[in-house]
């Protein structure tokens, strides 16, 4: 069992010799130092969100309305952060969530595989975005022994979305992520103020430039023609999805199916009646849609809707704090999105590393103060909200 809070330790042992953290240990003093480290066009894509960004803010701040009440005189020696999803045992609830421009936020362009490789060496599961710099195989093979997801932007081209999931599940994939938030981009100033859309420059798109089916459609290949291969992406980006798709998409795949972008207690009942195996309620981190509820607030009725399915949830995560509050209110387990790709601007691979590490150390640590020995330790506690 990893002894996630030894990384404290760790860092306060290399201070004794004076070497202090390549990468900053907090959320604030992070966000600032990838700001002044990535190119102007890809922190705003990657930092922004939609209209003024209120819904975004909120989905970090609602935390700050959960409060936890600590337990004394527990054995909390050695915590117990693993859990269970679709038989898999793993090590921690957290998971990196998708992030379709990982491959710009290092400088060589591979920021997928370095998110890969931070997997592979803390256990910290990746989904993989279909929107990526390098195949989905490739970036499936710097996992190790990690298991990772698939994200899948459903195409309108039903043929390259059965590819697409195919040359998933032939990676060795544990699951497929299907978002429903975005078939179409939601209104972001930062990056209209600056008529950038990295996609529409030809980046992460190699997932569709290197699948046969995406291919075929093409009167020349994407080498050949990239601005003509973008035109064809942009033509069959986004399927818009409704219930009535649910039967197909469920038939994709034997794997299990993971719902993306839930939010009402309705909507997780309905996904779990077609066949999905888990709910995944998030607000895309405010990316989409502006003039929402803070997601940790939807939480809550997500879980109570969902009964016996699990619950996944992003949207807010910046601390293992979060991520304990959002085990205490029922989710089985937790993303971090934009904290991440702070780390791997910053120092690759190990960037990222630890930015997982210092959540995971965290949660590990408020887990012994507070006398929660394990997560279900945590789920029994709760979490109230204040006042
Ligand atoms: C730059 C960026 C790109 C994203 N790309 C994807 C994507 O390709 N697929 C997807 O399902 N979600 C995508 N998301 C949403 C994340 O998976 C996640 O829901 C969100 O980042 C959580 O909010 P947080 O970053 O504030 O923690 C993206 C988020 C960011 C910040
Ligand atoms: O930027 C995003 O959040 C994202 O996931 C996305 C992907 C493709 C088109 C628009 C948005």
């Amino acid at each position: 069992m990893p002894h996630y809070g030894d990384y404290q330790n760790a860092i306060y042992g290399a201070g004794l010799a004076g070497v202090v953290p390549r990468v900053p240990v907090d959320f604030a003093t992070l966000e600032r130092r990838a700001a002044a480290a990535l190119p102007a066009s890809t922190l705003d894509y990657v930092q922004g969100g939609c209209g003024d960004e209120r819904t975004q803010r909120v989905n970090a701040d609602a935390f700050h309305h959960w409060g936890m009440t600590p337990r004394m005189m527990v054995d909390c020696t050695t915590r117990d952060l693993s859990v269970e999803l679709f038989g898999t045992a793993f090590p921690s609830p957290v998971f990196m969530a998708p992030i379709g421009v990982t491959g710009i936020c290092t400088q060589d362009g591979h920021g997928d595989l370095a998110a890969a490789r931070a997997a592979a060496e803390t256990g910290v599961p990746l989904m993989a975005s279909t929107l990526s710099n390098d195949p989905l195989e490739t970036v499936a093979r710097q996992m190790d022994d990690t298991p990772g997801f698939f994200q899948l932007y459903t195409p309108k081209d039903p043929d390259l979305a059965a590819s697409l999931v195919g040359r998933a599940e032939a990676a060795g994939y544990k699951a497929i992520v299907v978002t429903l938030d975005t078939w179409v981009t939601g209104w972001r100033p930062r990056d209209l103020n600056t008529g950038n859309f990295p996609q529409l420059r030809g980046h992460v798109l190699t997932n569709y430039f290197s699948d046969p089916v995406f291919r075929a459609r093409l009167a020349v290949p994407p080498e050949q023609d990239p601005a003509a291969a973008v035109r064809h992406w942009m033509g069959v980006f986004g399927k818009v999805l409704t219930w009535a798709d649910l039967p197909w998409l469920r038939s994709l795949t034997k794997l299990p199916l993971i719902l993306k972008g839930i939010c009402h207690p309705d909507d997780a009942r309905r996904a779990i009646d077609g066949g999905a195996d888990a709910i995944y309620c998030s607000n895309h981190g405010g990316r989409q849609a502006n003039g929402g509820i803070a997601a940790i607030d939807l939480l809550p009725g997500v879980v109570a809707a969902a009964g016996d399915t699990p619950v996944l949830f992003d949207s807010g995560i910046r601390s293992g704090t979060d991520v304990v509050k959002a085990v205490a209110l029922g989710a089985r387990m937790v993303g971090v999105g934009r904290p991440y790709s702070y780390g791997l601007a910053l120092d690759g691979t190990a960037g990222a590393a630890h930015v997982l590490r210092c959540i995971l150390a965290e949660a590990d640590l408020l887990m012994a103060v507070n006398g929660y020995p394990d997560l279900a330790a945590v789920r029994a506690a709760g979490a109230q909200r204040l006042p």
